[in-house]
């Protein structure tokens, strides 16, 4: 295993080739994501935003190419990259018939952490009052908070996340962003797909990469 310095590349892609129902999605893409970055994955319904971001977090194969932790092989390195790893997906495991504090403490819990306090991350995100709720009788934005709780309370230094505004409000969406500024800014990344506009321009670790699949 490569010994990491504090100019290693917490995340890289080599040489990525996807293809989905024989059309190529994106080939030979290669990108480092280093402490700090924040990098937004733009591109057109349907042209692998989606299917980038699981690969880059293990969850699927490329057809060609490697991911990297910290120069390593994620294959090789999986349980200190897991370890190092949230992943926030489109279905991001909300039970419906727990209430949120229930969905925080089991997501928290299954993540292997223990002596929060899933009051206060729940105010954070403005579930004050919800915490006995049944996740089902929960806005959609409410229900995406309490999804989105989990990263107040997260030590991982990769965050990779699909469509984390969807259903979030302005206020909320302004607190999100300032939340990957605070992670970036303490040494974390985040590799994120949206298709609203964010106010993450001005950052001078902020990038895009963009996926330009065209249908024919
Ligand atoms: N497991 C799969 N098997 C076959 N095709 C797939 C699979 N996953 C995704 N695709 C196809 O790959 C293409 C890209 O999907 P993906 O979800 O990565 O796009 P996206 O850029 O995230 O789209 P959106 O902006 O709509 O969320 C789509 O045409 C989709 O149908």
């Amino acid at each position: 295993m490569t010994n990491p310095t504090s100019a290693t590349p917490l995340l890289s892609a080599r040489h990525l080739t996807c293809i989905r129902e024989e059309r190529i999605l994106f080939d030979e893409l290669s990108f480092d994501i280093g402490p700090g970055d924040i990098v937004q994955i733009e591109g057109p319904n349907g042209s692998g935003k989606t299917s980038l971001l699981r690969i880059l977090a293990g969850l699927s194969r490329p057809y060609a190419g490697d991911v990297l932790y910290q120069q390593d092989n994620i294959v090789e390195a999986r349980d200190a990259f897991n370890a190092d790893l949230l992943y926030f997906g489109h279905l991001p495991g909300v039970k419906s018939e727990l209430t949120a504090e229930e969905n925080l403490d089991f997501n928290l819990k299954i993540s292997g952490y223990s002596g929060f306090n899933t009051r206060e991350i729940l105010g954070k995100v403005n579930l004050t009052g919800f915490e006995e709720a049944p996740a089902g009788h929960l806005s959609a934005g409410q229900h995406r908070r309490t999804a989105l709780a989990r990263l107040w309370n997260s030590d991982c230094r990769i965050w990779i996340l699909d469509e984390p505004f969807t259903a979030i409000d302005k206020r909320g969406v302004a607190e999100l962003e300032q939340m990957l500024l605070n992670h970036a800014a303490q040494g974390g990344c985040v590799i994120i797909t949206t298709h609203q506009d964010l106010s993450l321009e001005e950052n001078r670790q902020y990038k895009k990469i963009r996926l330009e699949y065209q249908y024919t």
